[in-house]
Parts: structure tokens; C-alpha cells; sequence
């Protein structure tokens, strides 16, 4: 590092004089001056800058994944700040209870001065859904219009060629696809997996029929039915490929078989990162899709069943991307394939020897 040659001085350093004086009130410019817009800016502008330090660990994080060898080394450095991302979004989501100490009657006294603005018009904020790996067929109808119509020449331009670029899903299967883990010479692992898989079925049908009569017995059936056919799908790669074409799954075979190795066998050392690296982005999932519920119950509180200001019905548009915008769904999708430790085939000592460390020696 440079030595230093200039005395730093703390409010050159953070800009306070752009930061502190860019809180402009539009109540105060019509002459009504509102007190509770001063919070309504500040919430929204905290969220902005930590969407931007959430951009930068994405952003990070990205670049090291779209490498075609990733080494442990940077697997290491991926999993702590898609962690860092992951306790970024528990502070944000806690900002909605300041927000909500402004009571539905005083956002009233400034909420005109704002139409045609609203937060769909947060690049930042669609930035991120994009480069994680939301798809535009996946979104409602009503928000891909509003993408379209509601951003200013600029900010479209800018997220449609975003929309053409990598995004962290993709990375994530091809990193997936290209692991090592399912060619063992000599040890047929996906032909135990699949009788342990039938036995455990087998044994939740014994479970119903002790269970239940009647027509709880027939739906019961017909949802383990349901399950068979998901695990069918697993090993018959036209079936694999249905469930991809119907929109039903988005991660390749190869990858979908991966992360599934890689959750069945979490405890073996080298497995460790990537099951984390698995886990993290659950959470993020979660996180995103904990915020937009919490967005929607605050919009409740607020105006009822009254339009936005960017002009969709509102709550219930929220309420229906909280589900479309999903993010990692198909790594959930992997809970429906675990068997239980126990029921797993066991690994020979050569793959062990494989997915182990040796910190003692041999
Ligand atoms: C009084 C508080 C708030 C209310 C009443 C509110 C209301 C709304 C409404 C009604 C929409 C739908 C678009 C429209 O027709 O206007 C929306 C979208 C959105 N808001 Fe808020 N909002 C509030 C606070 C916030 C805050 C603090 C953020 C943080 C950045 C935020 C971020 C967003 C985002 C990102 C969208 C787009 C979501 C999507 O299209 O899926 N909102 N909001
Ligand atoms: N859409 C909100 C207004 C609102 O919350 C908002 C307005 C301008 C800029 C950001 C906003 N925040 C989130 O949507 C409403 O309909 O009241």
C-alpha cells in the first residue's frame, strides 16, 4: 500500500455534502412540507446504497464463478460473500418496521406528490433479480409490461442488455455440470440410489395404507403417485427433459444430479463449500421472497386495496411476483430426492479416499 500524503478528513472521505443534502422533499417544494417524508426518503435511500454493496458482492462473486477451473480457494472466498449478502438482506428486511412507524394517514399527506414514481422503477433493485437469475418468461405478465413501460429510455436499455448477460444461475450449473461426481469406475452409485429411493417409497405406501380409508387413502395415493413420477424423472432423462420444457425445473440433468450428490453426502470434507455454496443461495431465496412478503403486508397497511402510484393494483400485483420471482427453486426441488443417511449406499473407500482430506497423513 501508498504511504498516505494528504490528511484524510472523515466528511471529505464519505461525500457527506452529496449525501447529507440529496434528501429534497417534494411536500416542501409544493409549500405543504410533510414530516414523515424525511423517514420515507432516508428508508429508501439506505436500501439504495445497500443495494449498491449488494451489486458489489454479486457483481464479485460472479466474476469468480464464471471461471471455467474454480479452484477451493475461491469457492471459499463465493461462499463468505454470498454469506455477507445473505446478512445485508436480514438488516434490510428488518427496515421495513422503521418504515412502518409512519402511519398510513401521514404517507397520505405527501403520497400525491410522488405518482408516477414508485419502487419498480429500482434499477438496483431489478439489477439484482436479473444477474441472480430471474428469467423474463418467468415473470408476470403485468410486471414484465411495467419493466418495459414504467423505466426511462436509459434504465431500459441498460436492463435489457443486462438480460443478455450471465447470470449467477447459469454459472451455478455449469459449475455443477462439470463436477466430477457421477462417473465412478466400478461402483454403480445411481443404481443403489435408486433402490433406496423405491424402498422409502415403498415404505411411505405401507405407512398410508396402515394410515388412512377411504378417499384420504385414494388422495393420499394418488400424491405419493406424484412423488414416484418426480423421482422417475431423475433417471429418465426424457422425462428430465419434459419437466425443463414445461418450465417445471430450470437446472440441466447433470447439474440437478450434482447438487443432489453433493446434499446426500454434505458430511464428506470436500463436499463442505459446495454444500454451503447450495445453502447460501436457499437463503437468498429466501430472504428476497421474505422482503417482498413483508413489502406486501406493509402495502396493505397503507393503502388497502388502492392502486399504486406506479399505477399496478397494488398489493395483489406484489403478492403474485412474490411467488413468480422465485429464485433457486429447483434447489428446493432437491428435498424431495434425500433419503435419509441411513438409507444411502455406502461409498467405496476409493471415493472416499477421493472426497476426504488428509490434514493427518494417510
Ligand atoms: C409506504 C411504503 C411503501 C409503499 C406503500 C409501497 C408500495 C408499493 C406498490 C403499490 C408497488 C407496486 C407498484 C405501484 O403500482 O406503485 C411497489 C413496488 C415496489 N416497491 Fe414499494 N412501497 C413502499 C416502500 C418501499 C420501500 C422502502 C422499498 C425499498 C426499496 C420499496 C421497493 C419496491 C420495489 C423494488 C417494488 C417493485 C417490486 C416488483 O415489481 O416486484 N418499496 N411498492
Ligand atoms: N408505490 C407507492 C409509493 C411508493 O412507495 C414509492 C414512491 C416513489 C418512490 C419509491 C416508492 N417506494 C416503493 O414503491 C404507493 O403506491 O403509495
Amino acid at each position: 500500500m501508498r504511504k498516505n500524503t494528504h490528511a484524510c478528513y472523515y466528511s471529505d472521505y464519505l461525500q457527506l455534502d452529496k449525501l447529507l443534502g440529496a434528501q429534497a422533499m417534494e411536500s416542501e417544494k409544493h409549500g405543504h412540507p410533510a414530516h414523515d417524508e424525511m423517514l420515507f426518503i432516508v428508508t429508501h435511500q439506505a436500501y439504495e446504497l445497500w443495494f449498491k454493496q449488494l451489486l458489489h458482492e454479486l457483481r464479485s462473486v460472479m466474476a469468480l464463478m464464471g471461471d471455467p477451473v474454480l479452484d477451493d480457494r475461491a469457492l471459499a472466498t463465493i461462499v463468505h460473500r454470498l454469506k455477507r449478502f445473505t446478512v445485508i438482506q436480514k438488516l434490510i428486511n428488518e427496515q421495513i418496521s422503521v418504515l412502518e412507524t409512519m402511519s398510513p394517514q401521514d404517507f397520505l399527506e405527501f403520497r400525491d406528490y410522488l405518482v408516477p414514481a414508485s419502487g419498480f422503477q429500482s434499477v438496483q433493485f431489478k439489477e439484482l433479480e436479473i444477474r441472480l437469475g430471474l428469467r423474463r418468461s418467468q415473470r408476470t405478465e403485468a410486471d414484465r409490461q411495467f419493466f418495459y413501460s414504467r423505466l426511462n429510455e436509459a434504465d431500459r436499455t441498460y436492463l435489457l442488455a443486462l438480460e443478455q448477460q450471465e447470470t449467477l444461475t447459469c454459472q451455478l450449473d455449469r459449475w455443477l455440470s462439470r463436477l466430477p461426481l457421477l462417473k465412478f469406475e466400478g461402483f454403480a452409485f445411481w443404481e443403489h440410489y435408486r433402490r433406496g429411493a423405491q424402498d422409502m417409497l415403498d415404505s411411505d405406501e405401507a405407512i398410508i395404507r396402515q394410515t388412512f380409508e377411504g378417499d384420504s387413502l385414494t388422495s393420499q395415493l394418488d400424491e405419493l403417485d406424484g412423488t414416484r413420477a418426480r423421482f422417475q424423472a431423475l433417471f429418465d432423462d426424457s422425462h428430465y427433459q419434459r419437466l425443463l420444457a414445461e418450465g417445471q425445473l430450470s437446472l440441466s440433468h447433470d447439474a440437478m444430479m450434482s447438487a443432489l450428490f453433493i446434499n446426500l453426502y454434505r458430511d464428506e470434507p470436500l463436499f463442505q463449500l459446495p454444500f454451503q455454496l447450495l445453502t447460501s443461495l436457499m437463503e437468498i431465496d429466501e430472504l428476497f421472497t421474505a422482503w417482498r412478503y413483508r413489502h406486501v403486508l406493509m402495502v396493505q397497511r397503507m393503502l388497502g386495496s388502492k392502486i399504486g402510484t406506479g399505477g399496478s393494483s397494488g398489493s395483489d400485483y406484489l403478492r403474485r411476483n412474490t411467488e413468480a420471482n422465485r429464485l433457486f427453486r429447483d434447489l428446493y426441488a432437491i428435498s424431495t430426492y434425500l433419503l435419509p443417511k441411513h438409507a444411502l449406499p455406502v461409498l467405496p473407500d476409493k471415493v472416499k479416499k477421493r472426497l476426504g482430506f488428509s490434514l493427518g497423513g494417510d
